[in-house]
């Protein structure tokens, strides 16, 4: 919670968040609960795995993209029945909802759990359940896309994209497009090119961590070589003023992780946090908690801390809301619910105010 007085506002504003990894919501505390339920050991020769408050000391520790991931890569080991993903999934959209989340667009990582052994069957399907939950019981609608992970060499990916039981839920709906995610440093986008054409072919939705740790030219490269409809992350673009007007131009849309950004030190503190440049320049941007549980906050949070650095005006937040729930991959329907849900908030708030 901030202090702004605007803080209602941004509370009650009906928010769409389009780069959250599932697997980022597994708080220290559930980590234990599933590692004890499920008899998995947690790395015995790290003291940071000692209990759940050593583990939340740990992740305001990170130094890096990898460091962070190191951490998440063996947090997912606890994951291992439909259920533990149905929890997972629920903690997350039961904490995001009470900070006014309206609509999810979900990441997760088959291929981290298919390594280990966890069917992608049994990971979808516990997210459903966590998903039909949400949308009965707390009103938000969610959608899921599977990353591949770009620390692996690409033919897994590949071979991971074809697996026959995905290509069934691709078909079916289920997962509605795919996307790029993992260490980024060095790793092109382009060399994903096959997996994102055949996804084109499919009619599925395409999206692409570029611009992270990465240079600005991968921005470009995923738009060009993988023709992504988003960008996730982008927060290297405003370094290249040429390619940032490129993608005003199409129209593209970033998903934006504020505080993802300052905890794996991208930027060193929120202000640096490309906002106000994005918003001058006509880039379209969403706001993202990316992985809430390791990096201090969910969605609200990251509103929060935004407005606190730049003071953005009622238009303006107004604009970034539109901007997302435009973006989001739900259907004409959904959006023009939600654009209503917005128009409410404000007529309330410029009622009270
Ligand atoms: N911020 C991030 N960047 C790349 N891959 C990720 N997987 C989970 N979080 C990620
Ligand atoms: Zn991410």
């Amino acid at each position: 919670m901030c202090k702004s007085p605007f803080h209602p506002l941004l509370q009650a504003l009906p928010k769409c968040e389009h780069h959250m990894h599932i697997e980022g919501a597994l708080s220290p505390d559930l980590l234990f609960d599933l590692a004890s339920r499920n008899d998995v050991s947690l790395p015995g020769n790290d003291e940071s795995f000692a209990s759940p408050s050593a583990l939340h000391n740990r992740y305001k520790r990170f130094t890096s993209l990898d460091d962070f991931l190191q951490y998440y890569y063996i947090g997912m080991s606890v994951l291992i029945n439909e259920s533990d993903f149905e929890d997972l999934a629920w903690d997350y959209f039961q904490k995001a909802a009470s900070g006014g989340l309206a609509h999810a667009e979900l990441f997760f990582d088959p291929q981290a759990h298919s390594g280990r052994g966890v069917g992608v069957s049994t990971v979808v399907r516990g997210f459903d359940a966590a998903r039909r939950r949400a949308e009965e019981e707390l009103g938000v609608s969610s959608l899921l896309t599977p990353c591949f992970l770009r620390h692996l060499p690409a033919e897994d990916s590949l071979s991971a994209f074809r697996d026959p039981v995905l290509q069934q839920y691709f078909a079916s709906g289920s997962l509605i497009g795919v996307g790029l995610d993992s260490s980024e440093a060095d790793n092109p986008p382009k060399l994903w090119r096959a997996i994102f054409e055949e996804a084109g072919k499919l009619g599925l939705k395409k999206t692409a961590h570029a611009g992270e740790e990465g240079p600005p030219e991968y921005v470009s490269e995923a738009l060009e070589e993988l023709q992504v409809d988003r960008i996730d992350h982008g927060v290297t673009l405003a370094r290249n003023p040429t390619i940032m007007k490129e993608v005003a131009r199409k129209g593209v849309m970033l998903s934006l992780c504020p505080k993802s950004n300052v905890v794996l030190r991208c930027v060193q503190n929120i202000q640096q946090v490309p906002i106000r440049t994005y918003l001058d320049a006509g880039v379209n941007f969403s706001i993202n908690s990316d992985d809430p549980a390791y990096f201090g906050g969910y969605i609200l949070d990251n509103f929060c801390e935004v407005h606190e650095a730049f003071d953005l005006s009622l238009e303006e937040w107004t604009h970034i809301c539109k901007t997302a729930i435009e973006g989001s991959w739900c259907g004409r329907a959904r959006k023009d619910e939600l654009l209503h849900k917005l128009e409410k908030v404000l007529k309330d708030w410029n009622a009270q105010n």
